[in-house]
């Protein structure tokens, strides 16, 4: 499915409406015209939309990786399909910098000009810089409530147009691009000859007559489009107009990066023509046989059931916003890892419970962990040698996964398996204090579990906070307080008094009620999602329920 995906690439304009064909000898060809880089081995196999396969990813420097990330078009509000797309590429970002020690540039462009600006502009009666500026700011609060690290810089076309209309007459010097007597520059396609194409398998066709006709071929794409009556322009040698889309990722990572790139993002709509163009520009320009070196595409979110990706001309999207009113940026980013970054996922709701319960149940195995560290768990002895081992392949397994085209549902896959050994050992619960006790292997366990989330950009410790609520922390130390209240009550009424025969048992049926209390409010806090464990008569825990067990009494 993942390749049947990949390969179908284009689904934003076919090759072949442009007059494209695709070209057998370009696919074959396209792994051996690639050249590896040299530089810092990072030890990771990359797929490469360049070649077609995994690639040893290879970077020029290892203190300073650079990745250029296509950005959002600043129109309307930032939707899931958005979400996928930056939350799995930021998850890359991570593993390269903290498991394979890349430190990462990366620059991210954000189209703040393009007809869709425009014409939603027009319709809401604003300028167009104003509502791009509006959502550029929208996006980025979203990619901050989903926990998406900042680009190290953040580039807007329209702060760059300088930049761009010399890399326009660069292209042009080099005898690559043409204006026209209207004031539009265009690529022209036939002058790359076979070198177009390598990203999708597509070659120019024979040529045809123009759709357009200001153009010499129908495959030429516009460098500069001249400006149609009352819409926003800045001044050219070739009339007054704005860049065209692809133009606008090229001169901006050039201008930055120079004339190597290691690595460049984005959803897979934009290997063609958007990355393609972008390959042909640049190489053009920098008059190189190869400026970016790894081409990495994340596959698409659908909503469950659609054919069509989530989209917002589709209107079959949903907004960060109001997804995040409802599941924690944890619950998307672990719903995000459970599949490879390059396939295409379904959205559905029931997923995204699924997602929820799973990510409790491995914050509630570390509070449990944790309590049997603290001596508060008391189990029959440990099975430790088992643990030790399982801890060991599982880090072995997960770095392999991780080294293996950011595998991460493998890496969850893998820390799901070593979660549910340990549980197993932790649920052989006794009453009987003072047996041997293992709290080393636990706490490796849990300090390498929790560390591994980190790294992914999930707090399993926040697991048990009420999301998008900033007074979690406080509640936090109220349900503490409560609980430990409770636990004193419940020692007292449980205690055995000094006294002996009827006395005693007077004693026991005045606390009753003390019990029953304790019992009830165990069951009423159940109702609102807390779970209390009584680990013993002296000790008791808590954790937040999987909201679908809110309703039941706890143990039913
Ligand atoms: N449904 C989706 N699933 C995964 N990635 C997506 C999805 N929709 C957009 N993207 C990616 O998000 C990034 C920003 O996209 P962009 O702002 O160009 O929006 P778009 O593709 O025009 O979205 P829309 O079709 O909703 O207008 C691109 O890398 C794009 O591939
Ligand atoms: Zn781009």
């Amino acid at each position: 499915m993942l390749r049947a995906r990949a390969s179908g690439l284009g689904t934003r304009l076919l090759p072949a409406a442009l007059g494209l064909g695709r070209s057998r000898a370009a696919c074959e060809g396209r792994g051996r015209a690639w050249r590896q880089p040299e530089g810092h081995n990072t030890g990771v196999q990359v797929y490469n939309s360049l070649t077609g396969r995994k690639d040893p990813l290879v970077v020029a420097r290892a203190d300073a990786a650079s990745w250029y990330s296509c950005g959002p078009t600043v129109y309307d509000h930032a939707h899931l399909g958005h979400a996928c797309s930056y939350v799995r590429f930021d998850m890359i970002r991570r593993i390269l910098t903290k498991v394979f020690g890349c430190n990462i540039v990366m620059v991210m462009g954000v189209t703040d000009v393009d007809d869709k600006i425009l014409r939603r502009a027009h319709e809401m009666k604003v300028s167009p810089s104003s509502l791009a500026s509006l959502y550029e700011e929208d996006f980025k609060q979203d990619m901050a409530a989903l926990k998406v690290l900042p680009p190290t810089v953040y580039l807007r076309v329209t702060e760059n147009i300088p930049q761009i209309i010399s890399f326009i007459e660069g292209i042009i010097a080099h005898g690559h691009a043409y204006p026209t007597a209207k004031g539009n520059v265009y690529f022209d396609l036939q002058s790359r000859g076979d070198k177009y194409g390598r990203l999708v398998c597509v070659a120019p066709g024979p040529a045809g007559e123009p759709v357009d006709s200001d153009k010499r071929h129908a495959s030429d794409f516009a460098l500069w489009k001249a400006a149609k009556p009352q819409e926003v322009f800045w001044a050219s040698p070739w009339g007054n107009g704005r860049p065209g889309w692809h133009i606008e990722c090229s001169a901006m990572a050039s201008m930055v990066f120079g004339g190597q790139l290691d690595i460049h993002s984005g959803g897979v709509d934009l290997a063609f023509p958007h990355h393609e163009n972008e390959i042909a520009q640049c190489e053009v320009f920098h008059q190189c046989e190869q400026w970016g070196n790894y081409f990495l595409h994340s596959g698409h979110l659908h909503v469950k059931g659609q054919e069509e990706k989530m989209s917002k001309s589709l209107k079959n999207y949903i907004t960060i916003k109001d997804f995040l009113q409802t599941f924690s940026p944890d619950v998307f980013r672990f719903f995000c890892m459970c599949s490879s970054y390059r396939s295409a996922i379904n959205y559905c709701d029931s997923t995204m419970l699924e997602a929820r319960h799973l990510l409790l149940g491995l914050a509630s195995f570390v509070e449990d962990a944790r309590a049997y560290v603290k001596g508060q768990l008391t189990c029959e002895p440990i099975r430790e040698d088992m643990l030790w081992e399982r801890l060991a392949s599982t880090k072995g397994t997960v770095q392999a996964a991780l080294a293996d085209d950011f595998d991460t549902p493998r890496a969850v896959d893998t820390i799901l398996d070593l979660v549910h050994h340990g549980n197993r050992q932790l649920r052989a619960v006794t009453k009987e204090p003072g047996g041997p006790r293992s709290p080393a292997v636990f706490g490796a366990i849990v300090s390498y579990i929790e560390q591994f989330f980190e790294t992914i950009g999930i707090s399993l410790a926040n697991q048990q906070c009420i999301p998008g609520d900033s007074s979690a922390a406080t509640l936090h130390s109220v349900v503490d307080e409560l609980v430990r209240f409770r636990l004193k009550v419940r020692q007292y009424a449980l205690a055995t008094p000094e006294a002996t025969g009827e006395a005693r048992r007077q004693m026991l049926q005045e606390r009753r009620p003390l019990l029953e209390a304790c019992d009830a409010l165990r069951q009423d806090l159940a109702m609102h999602g807390i779970n209390i464990k009584d680990r013993s008569s002296t000790a008791s825990t808590w954790e937040l329920l999987d909201p679908r067990m809110k309703c039941q009494k706890p143990g039913s």
